[in-house]
């Protein structure tokens, strides 16, 4: 099995990645960028991806959310989470907040530490890093400039780098959710507590079009975890919703509702059901259960049956 993920080693994706049973066995190749990563997928260069897709604080990573909503079809297998902290790290020579002009680290990263920044460091820059590694990494580079980077303590602690405060998050108790993606293949087992992705483009901009996609899960009493619309780079207005429900393909309320759906959203993109991380219970009220699917379609072929008689 060769996996890849965003890299290089040290970052939030491949402590996500290492939680995978079997992957730290595994050969695990770091790619620069989500859309590379998941570019080995598609041509066959790697098995999976692990890539980040929403924190709990910044929300959904945008660069992923498009990236498997378009193109050669994706699947979701599994998803990941882990708790987020940072630590500002320092070059050699930076000895106080005060002397950092430069910070370097992830976008997303960036915005988690932003109200940390502008208090304590108030006069450095933000210099756009491809990952929290990368961004740490480069202060041992003397071609990279920045005085500062912020990423995760292990990464400073793997490569001894200086500490000078941490931890520098806005919010406490942060989480960030991955995914890893493969190509569409087989589907893995329900486990009762499951999710599953779908994207719906929106066919045309008229009243209510939101509303007629959403109501397909509501009366059959799914409950959705994750509702975000994405332009479609085709202008402005033009969207499409990148959705998480809880359940299964194998649960007849899900796959009533995804029928539903086909109707109503013709060009949508089943990306997979997957167990949910973190302790999801999903609660099935008795009238959308697998059996009352089950009696009432038995009764309405009952009738059918007399068709034409
Ligand atoms: O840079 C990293 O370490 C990553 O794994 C990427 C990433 C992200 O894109 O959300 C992951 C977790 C943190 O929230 C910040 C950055």
């Amino acid at each position: 099995m060769i996996y890849t993920y965003l890299g290089p080693a040290g970052t939030f994706t491949e402590a996500a990645l290492l939680q995978v049973p079997g992957a730290a066995q595994a050969t695990r190749v770091p790619s620069t960028n989500v859309n590379t990563a998941l570019e080995m997928v598609r041509c066959g260069e790697a098995d999976a991806a692990m890539v980040p897709i929403e924190n709990s604080v910044e929300g959904g990573v945008s660069a992923t959310l498009d990236a498997i909503a378009t193109g050669e079809p994706l699947q979701i297998l599994a998803e990941v989470l882990v708790p987020i902290t940072f630590v500002l790290t320092v070059r050699e020579g930076v000895e106080s907040l005060a002397q950092i002009r430069t910070v370097a680290t992830h976008g997303h990263a960036w915005a988690q530490c932003r109200g940390w920044a502008e208090k304590n460091i108030p006069k450095a820059e933000f210099v756009p890093a491809s990952s929290t590694a990368a961004g740490a990494l480069g202060l041992l580079d003397p071609l990279a400039h920045h005085d500062a980077a912020i990423s995760s303590p292990l990464v400073a602690a793997e490569e001894n780098l200086r500490v000078l405060a941490g931890p520098v998050e806005d919010n406490a108790g942060a989480v960030t959710r991955f995914v890893l993606v493969g190509k569409p293949g087989p589907i893995p087992e329900p486990t009762g507590n499951d999710k599953t992705t779908v994207i719906l483009p929106l066919a045309e901009d008229r009243p209510g079009a939101l509303m007629e996609i959403l109501e397909q899960f509501v009366v059959r009493g799914v409950n959705l975890s994750r509702i975000e619309s994405r332009p479609t780079g085709e202008g402005l207005g033009h969207y499409f919703f990148s959705v998480d429900v809880e359940g299964h393909l194998a649960q007849a309320r899900i796959a009533d509702a995804l029928t539903g759906l086909h109707r109503v959203c013709p060009d949508l993109r089943f990306l997979g059901s997957y167990p949910a991380a973190g302790g999801l219970v999903t609660t099935v009220d008795d009238h959308t259960s697998d059996k009352a699917f089950a009696r009432a379609n038995a009764w309405v072929a009952g009738l059918r049956g007399n068709l034409g008689s």
